[in-house]
């Protein structure tokens, strides 16, 4: 039962994904249950919006994929009770490494946090 995607877990995020042109995308508004800091969204749990949505870049093409490294530039704080966009695309691999990278968009267009990892096929 995936906390980020499962509608059956019940603590979890209920993320929904399609994929088109190359791009995995989801939206997500986090609430009060989801802070870290007040008002600001905790950055472990936008750690696991990046990484799920490249991880769903790999399964929506039928391709089972782990995380093998991750790195998450945070560079605004992300506001909880806003609309987020969250997408993810391919930038390189080989084999069964995949290069993959992903943002999250506010509403006005401004990306305050992004993340660049590495998935091996499983
Ligand atoms: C129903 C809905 C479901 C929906 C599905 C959605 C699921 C969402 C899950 C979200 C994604 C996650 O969070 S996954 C959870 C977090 N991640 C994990 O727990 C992964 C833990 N790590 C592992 O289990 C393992 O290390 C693996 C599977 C990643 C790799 O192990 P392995 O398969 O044995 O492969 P290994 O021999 O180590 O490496 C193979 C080759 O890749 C290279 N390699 C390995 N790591 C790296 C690296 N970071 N950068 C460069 N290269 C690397 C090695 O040097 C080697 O090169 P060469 O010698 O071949 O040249």
């Amino acid at each position: 039962m995936c906390f980020a995607c499962s509608p059956r877990n019940p603590i979890g995020l209920h993320l929904q994904f399609s994929l088109e042109d190359g791009v995995c995308r989801t939206t997500f508004t986090a609430g009060e249950v989801h802070q870290g800091w007040n008002g600001c969204m905790h950055g472990g749990l936008i750690a696991t919006l990046l990484d799920e949505v490249m991880a769903q870049w790999l399964w929506l093409q039928g391709i089972a994929g782990m995380t093998a490294e991750m790195t998450t530039r945070f560079s605004r704080p992300v506001p909880v009770g806003v609309p987020l966009e969250v997408t993810a695309r391919q930038t390189g691999g080989r084999g069964r490494l995949f290069e993959l990278a992903a943002e999250i968009a506010l509403p006005d267009g401004q990306v305050p946090v992004h993340a660049r990892a590495k998935f091996l096929k499983v």
